[in-house]
């Protein structure tokens, strides 16, 4: 193995650490907490392993937590109902409903109710238009923090070749937003793309959220190249009956060609919450009329 290995759960825990910090000079100001609403329809097991998660690192950073777990038959228009509910609550700066929902309830109909300045994922449509177009809004949490690992990592990546491999609303298209933003030359691949591995073999950055385990093999790497694995895939492990996590890169190949790496777990998503903690702290203070250097944290 050759790579460096990127340590997306040590950087989490210093960004949450800063998050913390501002959540008491928040307190100091306000004389509230700033708080995070995650609601939660149905009990996929996974799901239910997230959100509690999130739960213990709002409480942790200072902030409050607030859990709406809902039953899975739950209507849309009671789920709607919440969300409206937590739209006018003013101890509530940022709206989380996790994803995906069950399938009589449509998503696009519920992340269009929540109050795009209470929208810590950045789904509303008015957070991607102003991603898009530059203006200040809420950005997807797992794309943020796989540019804050690049930027650590690597420092400007104006003029690199990225390639992103997924074109999901919620990482891949974020994600290649984002690296525009940053001046690379951004490719996004897909299900359809020709030639995968020829595509990924031109980038300087690729970007993996594809959902399906160890695809990327080191092959397909420039040399030094560096990898940001989103992919989140529980398989079965090597003692009978067990599981565990791997990415959508065989990291074992992978780490002899690639100049820097993320493992999985370990790596993007512990960002993807410490950044959702930013995001609402983030929110609480525009929310207030309070000044913040965001960039700071
Ligand atoms: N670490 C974290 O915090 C997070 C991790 N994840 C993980 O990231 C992964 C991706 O998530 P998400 O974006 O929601 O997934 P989606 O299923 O929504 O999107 C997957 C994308 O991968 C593309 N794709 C599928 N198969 C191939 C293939 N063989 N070759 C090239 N492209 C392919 C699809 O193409 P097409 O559009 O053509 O169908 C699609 O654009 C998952 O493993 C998920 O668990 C997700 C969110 C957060
Ligand atoms: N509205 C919404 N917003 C999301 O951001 C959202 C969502 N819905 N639905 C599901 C996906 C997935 N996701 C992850 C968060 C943390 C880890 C994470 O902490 N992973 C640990 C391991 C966790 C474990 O061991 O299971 C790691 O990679 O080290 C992974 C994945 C957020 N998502």
């Amino acid at each position: 193995m050759s790579a460096a290995i990127i340590d997306g759960k040590a950087f989490a825990e210093g960004l949450r650490a800063r998050v913390g910090t501002a959540a008491v000079g928040f307190e100091a100001k306000t004389g509230r907490k700033a708080g995070l609403a995650v609601v939660l329809v149905g009990e996929d097991p996974a799901s239910q392993v997230y959100v509690r998660n999130k739960g213990k690192q709002t409480l942790a950073a200072g902030m409050n937590s607030f859990e709406h777990k809902l039953p899975a038959d739950t209507s849309e228009a009671d789920l709607l109902a919440v969300v409206e509910q937590l739209n006018n609550d003013p101890a509530v700066d940022g709206i989380l409903v996790q994803l995906p929902l069950p399938a009589h309830i449509n998503e696009q109909k519920v992340i269009a109710t929540i109050n795009p300045d209470k929208d810590v994922d950045g789904f509303h449509v008015v957070n991607v238009g102003r991603l898009a177009t530059g203006l200040p809004g809420f950005v997807p949490c797992t794309p943020l923090g796989c540019v804050m690992l690049l930027k650590d990592r690597l420092g400007s990546l104006s003029g690199l070749d990225a390639v992103v491999i997924g074109r999901s609303n919620i990482v891949g298209k974020p994600m290649a937003q984002l690296l525009i933003a940053q001046s690379c030359t951004v490719t996004v691949a897909h299900s359809r793309t020709k030639d995968l591995a020829e595509v990924v073999r031109r980038a300087d950055i690729v970007v993996a959220a594809v959902g399906r385990p160890e695809m990327v093999k080191g092959d397909w790497l420039k040399p030094g190249a560096t990898v940001i694995d989103v992919g989140i895939n529980r398989v079965s492990g090597a003692e009978e009956g067990k599981t565990k996590l791997v990415g959508d890169v065989d990291f074992a190949s992978a780490a002899n060609v690639a100049g820097a790496i993320t493992p999985v777990p370990g790596g993007v998503g512990p960002m993807t919450i410490a950044v959702l903690l930013r995001n609402t702290i983030v929110a609480a203070h525009r929310n207030a009329g309070l000044p913040f250097d965001e960039n700071a944290l």
